[in-house]
């Protein structure tokens, strides 16, 4: 066994890692960072940039559809194979990690391949060598999707957001498990390429932690695009043969020619050893402080952490990591206005508190609400306007606590409300503000009035 000394080890080089072991090898530091697999982690590879190019694709056929009703004719020929090539070649480099490795690199810090494990205090070990962080070990090992304990499902060649985002041939049929972001972005995207799609959820309404407008406002727009949805599904089994799937729920059985699992997330804690450092590997998260202090010479960020799966929350985490490990200072991490986009058409955008987590929280709750469809904007776009706005204020202080925007450009929108949020602005002051005619987010005028 070979022992490497050094300032930091990264292991785990998803985006709050990388961004972390890059900062830090920049500042000066002797940095290794570990990887099993490529380089970047989840999002850029499996997650949020295929998806996402998906969808780019997807609305365009979507705006395409509504020339009839607007501006003439239009005909469209999806070609998903157009699709297939961009994300091969532009998002994932036909799945090679180079441009990761080479920006790391370039910074100084070196890449090691392999599965990490921590073996003690400050301690990585990565097959026969081990690697010594004098600072210590940021940990950023992330999740794999959740395997259901479905009859049957184990068994079956079924596609999880891995093997999705690598399909060259698009579906004719497919049913999703899973009502969530993954579930309700890929179901547009490929309803809209023309797969036949049902979307199977076991909550009683889509995007379940969202606002509960907003998932029903989705399910509407689901249901006029043709997008099958059944909520408050049980599924009893899964079947696979000749080639077609066939999901048995509490209600029927639906026959698809593909098969998505999007119920989830498990966090890779197992075989990492967190028992060496004395934490629970069982555990639903890893526990921080503010600085994201995990144990002694131990920070972790991430999915891993629970404050939010998102490539954002894991990068501002990185940030943290990297000014508490350079004595820097600056603020320490606040969770209060985490925002997060579902990237739908219409987006579903939201953040800080629910209505419900704030009168859980026992706050003297007021909400207000505007319907994009009847805002000035709404009225001119008409085709494609469903949305809304949803405010929840502490009326104690006079300001937001959290907010929804679901809309054409709801993720965009959601902005303005996040820093609202962020900044604790009194709520008279959104309201005095100018707010452009005819945009979207005139909609937040009306319904910060009624919390006046
Ligand atoms: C389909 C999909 C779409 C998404 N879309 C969005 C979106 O639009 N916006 C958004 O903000 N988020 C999105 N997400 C979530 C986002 O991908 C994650 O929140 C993000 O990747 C942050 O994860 P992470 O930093 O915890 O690490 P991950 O990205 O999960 O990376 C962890 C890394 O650790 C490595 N690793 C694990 N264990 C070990 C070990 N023992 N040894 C060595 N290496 C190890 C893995 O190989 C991996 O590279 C999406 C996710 C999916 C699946
Ligand atoms: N735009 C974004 O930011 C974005 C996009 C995609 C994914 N993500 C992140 O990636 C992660 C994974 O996404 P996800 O959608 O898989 O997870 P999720 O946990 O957010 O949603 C999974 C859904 O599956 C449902 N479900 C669970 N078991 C089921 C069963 N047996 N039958 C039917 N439904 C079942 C759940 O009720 C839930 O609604 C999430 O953390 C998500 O935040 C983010």
């Amino acid at each position: 066994m070979t022992t490497y000394d050094v300032d930091v080890v990264v292991l785990g080089l998803g985006p709050g890692g990388e961004y972390a072991a890059q900062k830090l090898a920049e500042a000066g530091l002797d940095v290794v960072g570990v990887d099993r697999d490529l380089v970047g982690g989840e999002c850029p590879f499996y997650g949020c940039i295929p998806s996402k190019m998906m969808i780019r694709a997807a609305d365009a056929l979507g705006e395409a559809r509504r020339v009839d009703q607007l501006a003439g004719h239009a005909q469209v020929e999806p070609d998903w194979g157009a699709v297939a090539k961009r994300i091969d070649k532009q998002a994932t480099n036909h799945w090679r990690d180079d441009s990761h490795v080479e920006r790391l690199e370039a910074a100084g810090v070196r890449i090691v391949r392999g599965q990490g494990e921590l073996v003690g205090t400050g301690r990585v070990r990565v097959d026969e060598d081990e690697y010594v962080g004098a600072r210590g070990v940021v940990l950023n090992v992330g999740t794999s999707p959740a395997q259901l304990p479905i009859d049957g499902l184990a068994s079956t060649p079924h596609l999880t957001n891995r093997e999705v985002v690598k399909l060259t041939e698009l579906p004719g049929s497919m049913v999703i498990i899973g009502g969530g972001p993954i579930g309700c972005e890929l179901a547009q995207a490929f309803h809209r390429f023309g797969t036949d799609v049902t979307v199977l959820e076991l909550a009683d309404r889509l995007l379940p932690p969202e606002e509960p407008e907003s998932g029903e406002l989705l399910a509407r727009v689901f249901a006029e695009e043709g997008i099958r949805v059944e909520t408050g599904t049980t599924i009893e089994r899964v079947d696979h043969a000749n080639d077609r799937f066939r999901v048995t729920t509490d209600r029927g059985e639906i026959e698809a020619d593909q098969l998505l699992v999007a119920a989830g997330r498990t966090l890779n804690l197992h075989g990492i050893g967190l028992e060496n450092v004395g934490l629970d590997p069982d555990a639903r998260s890893v526990d921080t402080d503010e600085w994201m202090r995990a144990g002694e010479r131990l920070w972790a960020v991430g999915d891993i952490t629970g404050h939010g799966p998102f490539t954002h929350v894991s990068m501002y985490q990185g940030d943290v990591v990297v000014r508490d490990v350079l004595a820097q200072g600056g603020p320490p991490a606040d969770y209060r206005a985490v925002s997060r986009v579902t990237f739908t058409d219409p987006e579903v955008g939201s953040v800080g508190m629910s209505e419900k987590a704030a009168r859980d929280a026992g706050l003297d709750v007021r909400v207000g609400r505007a319907d994009l469809a009847e805002s000035s904007r709404g009225w001119i776009h008409q085709q494609g306007a469903e949305g809304l706005v949803k405010l929840v204020a502490d009326a104690d202080r006079g300001v937001l606590v959290g907010a929804a925007s679901v809309g054409p450009s709801g993720g965009e929108v959601l902005g303005l409300l996040a820093l609202a949020v962020h900044a604790e602005v009194p709520l008279e002051r959104i309201a005095s503000m100018h707010f452009a005619y005819p945009t979207f987010h005139r909609a937040i005028e009306v319904a910060v009035k009624q919390l006046l």
